[in-house]
């Protein structure tokens, strides 16, 4: 019998296949997903503490569920967007076998609210204080300044990033990051999908340390201006996120003490109400000696 996938295949297990996403944008909930087994699992919805979300019911056969009640199809963002950078890797014709799509904009699975958060996020960059960073399946592909510090020559394409590995609009990780034009912090605006659930209703654990590695990870890439990796994160879960929620993760860098990176990274609901979790990170440049001082940063990067 043939794996369902296989390592390299950009479809992964539970995925809409090549390019899937784009073509269908049907949002988290509406879909009948394709499973390994090629049994389909219909998209029920669920009530749950503060969020309407998803939950897969097995059925021998599939149907098509109603729309998802918050996904919106007029998602379109009014402010202008950085457009896509040209594909201009080293290795052309082993990088841009798949055209990149820049994942950080709008699409119909984003609920309204964080439809309506990303525009008041473009708007607040509107002034250059903000920069939305694009983002695309391959971490690294398409986004020269990263290839370039973070790899040198790259000869093969990269892996597919774990936040970009569900195709179906919605059911994942749906985010934008922004840089403060300190280079200092980073804000995730993130919606958790329902392929994020843990107990039922709220995101798994791991999903918020993802957005928040992710978030505190770009954050130290972009003070260290090469490449890093998380060496330690310690998470304070302070509430359960429903699945569906929108939340933003706001990282800092506190200080840099020769090739340490020393992090913080608070997530929040869009209206600051709820903290749901409070972390610290120590990301280290690979290689080298750092920044050679140490920086403390306290101020600069405090707006917004
Ligand atoms: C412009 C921007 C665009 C952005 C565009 C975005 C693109 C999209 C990006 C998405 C962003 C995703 C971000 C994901 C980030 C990961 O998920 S990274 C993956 C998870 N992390 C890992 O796998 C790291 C595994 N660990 C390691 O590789 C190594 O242990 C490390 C961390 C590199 C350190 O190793 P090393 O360089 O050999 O260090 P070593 O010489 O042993 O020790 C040096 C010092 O550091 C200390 N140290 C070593 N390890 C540790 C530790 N774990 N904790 C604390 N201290 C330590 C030692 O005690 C030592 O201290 P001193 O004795 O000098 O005082």
């Amino acid at each position: 019998m043939s794996q369902p996938w296989e390592p390299g295949d950009t479809r992964g297990p539970l995925m809409g296949g090549r390019g899937g996403r784009g073509q269908r944008g049907l949002g988290p909930v509406i879909q009948t997903l394709n499973v390994p087994s090629g049994d389909s699992v219909p998209q029920l919805r669920h009530q749950s503490p503060g969020v309407t979300t998803a939950v897969p019911v097995p059925t021998p056969h599939g149907a098509t569920a109603a729309p998802h009640p918050t996904a919106t199809t007029d998602c379109v963002p009014t402010a202008p967007l950085t457009p896509s950078p040209v594909c201009c890797c080293v290795s052309p014709q082993a990088l841009c076998s798949v055209s990149p799509q820049d994942l950080a904009v709008p699409n119909t699975g984003w609920s309204a609210a964080m439809c309506e958060q990303f525009q008041r996020l473009l708007r607040r960059a509107a002034d250059g204080s903000w920069r939305r960073i694009p983002s695309y399946r391959r971490g690294l592909d398409y986004l020269p300044e990263v290839v370039q510090m973070a790899v040198g020559v790259v000869t093969r394409p990269g892996p597919r990033l774990f936040l970009r590995s569900v195709d179906e609009e919605g059911a994942g990780f749906e985010y934008a990051i922004f840089l403060h034009a300190s280079g200092h912090r980073t804000q995730c605006l993130c919606q958790l999908g329902p392929y994020l659930e843990g107990h039922h209703g709220f995101a798994h654990g791991g999903a918020i340390a993802t957005l928040i590695d992710s978030t505190v990870g770009t954050c130290a890439l972009a003070v260290a201006k090469a490449s890093v990796m998380t060496a330690k994160l310690s998470i304070s879960y302070l509430a359960p996120v429903p699945v569906g929620a929108v939340v933003v993760a706001d990282s800092r860098m506190e200080r840099h003490e020769g090739r340490k990176i020393f992090l913080s990274c608070h997530v929040r609901d869009t209206k600051r109400d709820t903290l749901y979790a409070e972390a610290t990170g120590e990301d280290m440049w690979c290689c080298g000696d750092g920044a050679g001082d140490t920086e403390t940063i306290p101020q600069n990067c405090a707006s917004g």
